[in-house]
């Protein structure tokens, strides 16, 4: 086949297979049996091996992951990847709204308050809108190079819909659902179980072969900007808006709020809605909106002093002992 050719049906072909993705990912109706789908890849996969140089980044070939590595490269992170100081009750947070309020003397303070996903947290960094590195957080400065076990999960952009050039953080983390059908077909299989949906999200993405981390329906929420390039924003909110406009996924259930009040209102709230959640959160992170703000309060030695991570109380162990229901 010539170059030409080759160049109009790997377009097609990658059009066609993105299509099936939606109609099989997002909207659950697939028109294709599994089967034919996999032709289409396989075909796709034959193309750019014979023309590599006509395979793009965001190739849908990208998704299924390459050959296992034989070890993880080591990556700095430029901007560290902090820790979060934690409060553990209605009074913490009083407390950390009384500092930030201090710091910043008469002005008006704005919070956002995230669901604090249980999952672990990475670093993607993009060049020109291309997703070209992602790592583990690690120590906060020195993590993981895993960019192929993340180039698996569906809702990382391989391309953005900006050419910028930035690196956000995020918690990659396994839905409930995920978690249950991983741990019955392990069990099916007599394999030790995962004790919970943190441990196996961060046991699929430490695997080397990225074909194990494509099979683990893993999903990830963007919480912040390590970098930005050729964009100004004034507030944290701002940039989750614009991280959500370049294609990222970022969590719906954020909030601002002037008032402490309706702050705790809010926390409280999602105390009582945690369990109808399909991923889990172990707490609420607050911040202070404003980059100005932030940096007044500027950082202890390992985390902002503009963002407190609410924890909430250990969830009763309910264990059933011969059938009958006992909390400890
Ligand atoms: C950028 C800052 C530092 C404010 C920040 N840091 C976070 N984390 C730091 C500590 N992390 C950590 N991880 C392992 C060991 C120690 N610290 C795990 C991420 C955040 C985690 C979440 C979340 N999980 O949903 C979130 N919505 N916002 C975050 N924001």
């Amino acid at each position: 086949m010539d170059r030409l050719t080759a160049e109009t049906k790997i377009k097609e072909l990658a059009k066609r297979i993105e299509r099936h993705n939606r109609l099989y990912y997002e909207e659950d109706r697939p028109e294709i049996t599994d089967q034919e789908y996999d032709q289409l890849m396989r075909e796709l996969i034959e193309l750019e091996t014979q023309f590599p140089e006509l395979a793009s980044p965001d190739s849908p070939t990208q998704r299924v992951g390459g050959e296992p590595l034989p070890f993880f490269e080591k990556v700095v992170h430029k901007t560290p990847m902090l820790s979060l100081g934690n409060a553990f009750g209605e009074a913490d947070i009083r407390d950390f709204d009384r500092r930030v309020r201090q710091a910043v003397g008469s002005q008006a303070v704005r919070y956002v308050a995230e669901l604090k996903i249980d999952g672990l947290a990475v670093s993607l960094h993009y060049e020109n809108g291309v997703f070209v590195r992602g790592a583990t957080r690690g120590d906060g400065t020195i993590g993981e190079d895993i960019t192929q076990n993340l180039k698996t999960i569906r809702s990382i952009p391989l391309r953005l819909t900006r050419p910028l050039t930035l690196e956000v953080r995020g918690e990659a983390y396994m839905p409930k659902a995920a978690f249950e059908k991983l741990n019955r077909e392990r069990e099916e299989r007599g394999e030790p179980l995962f004790a919970n949906p943190r441990n196996s999200a961060a046991g699929s993405l430490r695997q080397l072969d990225p074909k194990i981390a494509a099979s683990r329906q893993l999903d990830i929420f963007i919480y912040g900007i390590g970098e930005l390039h050729g964009e100004t924003v004034e507030s944290h909110s701002e940039g989750l808006d614009l991280l959500e406009s370049l294609g990222f996924k970022v969590n719906k259930e954020r909030r601002v709020f002037e008032d402490v009040g309706e702050l705790l209102a809010f926390i409280e709230s999602w105390t009582q809605k945690r369990p109808s959640l399909p991923y889990e959160i172990d707490g609420m992170v607050i911040k202070v909106d404003s980059y100005a703000q932030q940096e007044e309060l500027g950082y202890t030695a390992k985390s902002p002093r503009w963002a407190i991570a609410y924890k909430f109380p250990a969830e009763e162990a309910i264990t059933i002992l011969e059938g009958i229901e006992v909390s400890v």
